[in-house]
């Protein structure tokens, strides 16, 4: 039978250990309340004795979230631990998180306290907890850097003492998941009181492994995984919340435990604390950064959309996403672009589709994403085109605030290239007049617009022209990540049309 994993929250209080990361009693208490959605077993809401302010928060979490334990943390002294028992006693399940730390450089640099006088503070501290609340979880800070033989002693005496919850942390992320495993295993071999209480790991991520140690520690017997979301925390975080449960949930096959999380709350509960912490997630992120369910390369796209799970370990849905994401790109083949299509309610024949896939791939060679008014404007511009008895084959143009305008173009009409220049206005005017004396056209410009088709500093610019000539107006529209070369296109376009209006086409 499966065995049951909890899941022990700390974003609200080592997740705001993050440096610059500072949150109000009220962000507290959305975030909490979220996390009760998620059904995260215990909230550890803050440190009460830090300040008034995250004192009031977790009494205010204890006050209004109903679900999960709330739990409140304290150094090991009656100071703290009598105002933890405060915060957290309008709680329905409240614990006091008592800790002090057992490695010797902490004891002896940082604390100046013998191992006797340790033991003893923690006993004395489990103790005074116990006499507020039935649920003490005490923590040996820095246990990873610990002797075995001390550990062992600290943990039964706080046992002893009335601790419910023994709690190992990897204070500075330096075990690596062989040791942290084993470590696991010796402690629950040697002390046999740990058999009557939650084992807990607490693991950090200085050197990236603090999933890979948590995840070692459940397979070594701990029944409780101390996380953040988004992986917050004291320096490089604590392992991330998001990815503790996803990997037992999607590897249960491996781990064969239980949890009490809706994964469905995942992408929402990461999104809110990114926004509330200032913390922005990374595009690569495992479970909920942007990309996690998203694909670029023509040969993915093509397997998920073949089938999902050739390229998709878990679905978006399981962590509240409504989908995945077919990114089109440089990279991106011809099955994800006619998807895409498709979708947008194109009916392309395979010519047509062929052609506007080389015109997307030239694209895509400037602009790193295409979108769909991107894609938007290809195929319009592609179905809209009337024969091209002119091609503009080169333009370049020199402009400024002191000086006058040129231009050159070279136009192949027919068979025939021909290259003009003329000075103008601006840029734009002068390559109109090239234009028209290399085509030999006397038209009139009557209406000029450009418009970003999408958003960023590579987005494609759209212009629309519209020409007099003979006393007729015609219509010319370019596209191109270059507001010359887009405004260039669209008069070729419109001149083009001056031509095959004249019976001169085909
Ligand atoms: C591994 C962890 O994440 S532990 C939690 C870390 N989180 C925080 O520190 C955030 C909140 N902290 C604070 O607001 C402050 O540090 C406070 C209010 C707790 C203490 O502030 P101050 O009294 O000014 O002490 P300061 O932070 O400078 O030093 C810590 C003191 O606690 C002592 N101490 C540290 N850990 C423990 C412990 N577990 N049990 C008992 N005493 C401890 C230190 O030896 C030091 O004592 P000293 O003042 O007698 O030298
Ligand atoms: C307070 C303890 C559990 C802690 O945050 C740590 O050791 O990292
Ligand atoms: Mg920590």
């Amino acid at each position: 039978m499966a065995s049951k994993i909890e899941i022990f929250d700390t974003t609200l209080r080592d997740g705001e250990q993050s440096p610059g990361v500072s949150l109000n009693s009220y962000e507290k208490l959305e975030i909490a309340k979220q996390l009760a959605k998620l059904q995260v077993d215990v909230i550890e809401a803050g440190f009460p004795i830090a300040s008034n302010g995250d004192f009031n928060a977790v009494k205010t979490i204890a006050e209004n979230v109903k679900g999960p334990v709330i739990a409140g943390l304290a150094r090991a002294n009656f100071k703290d631990i009598d105002r933890a028992a405060e915060a957290v006693k309008a709680a329905e399940r409240p614990r006091i998180h008592t800790f002090i730390a057992s490695s010797p450089i902490h004891m002896k640099y940082k604390l100046k306290m013998t191992p006797e006088q340790v033991l003893e503070a923690a006993v004395e501290a489990v103790k005074r907890a116990k006499s507020y609340v039935e649920d003490v979880e005490f923590s040996a800070e820095d246990a990873s850097r610990s002797e075995v033989e001390f550990l062992c002693k600290l943990f039964s005496a706080a046992i002893n003492a009335g601790a419910t919850v023994i709690n190992i942390p990897d204070t500075v992320g330096y075990a690596t998941p062989e040791e942290f495993g084993s470590l696991v295993k010796t402690l629950r071999e040697r002390v046999p009181e740990m058999d009557k209480v939650k084992i807990s790991v607490h693991c950090h991520n200085d050197l990236g492994m603090a999933v890979a140690n948590s995840l070692a520690a459940v397979q070594n017997g701990a029944t409780q995984i101390e996380c953040a979301v988004n992986g917050l925390g004291e320096r490089a975080g604590n392992a991330a919340l998001e990815e503790v449960v996803m990997a037992l949930v999607t590897r249960k096959d491996l781990y064969n435990v239980d949890l009490n999380i809706d994964t469905k709350h995942i992408y929402r509960t990461s999104k809110l604390v990114s926004t509330l912490s200032g913390i922005y997630v990374q595009p690569n992120k495992a479970i909920v950064g942007a990309n996690a369910f998203a694909h670029e390369s023509g040969i993915h796209q093509h397997g998920v959309l073949s089938e999902k799970s050739t390229y998709e370990i878990m679905t978006p849905e399981s962590i509240g996403l409504s989908s995945n994401r077919l990114v089109l790109g440089k990279l991106s083949g011809r099955h994800a672009f006619a998807q895409r299509l498709k979708k947008m309610g194109y009916e392309l024949d395979d010519e047509e589709l062929n052609k506007a896939f080389e015109r997307f791939k030239d694209l895509a060679d400037k602009k790193k994403e295409i979108t769909d008014k991107d894609i938007e404007a290809l195929v319009e511009d592609q179905v809209l085109k009337i024969p091209q008895l002119i091609v503009l084959e080169y333009f370049q143009t020199s402009s400024g605030n002191q000086t006058i305008s040129t231009a050159t173009v070279k136009v192949k009409i027919g068979e025939k290239s021909v290259e003009e220049a003329s000075t103008g206005d601006g840029p734009i005017d002068a390559t109109y007049r090239a234009l028209e004396r290399a085509c030999n056209i006397d038209c009139k410009l009557v209406d000029y617009s450009i418009k970003s088709v999408s958003g960023g500093k590579d987005a494609m610019g759209e212009v629309i022209v519209k020409i007099e000539k003979d006393g007729k107006l015609f219509t010319g529209r370019g596209l191109s990540t270059d507001i010359i070369e887009a405004s260039a296109l669209a008069y070729t376009n419109a001149l083009n049309k001056t031509l095959w209006n004249n019976g001169n086409g085909r």
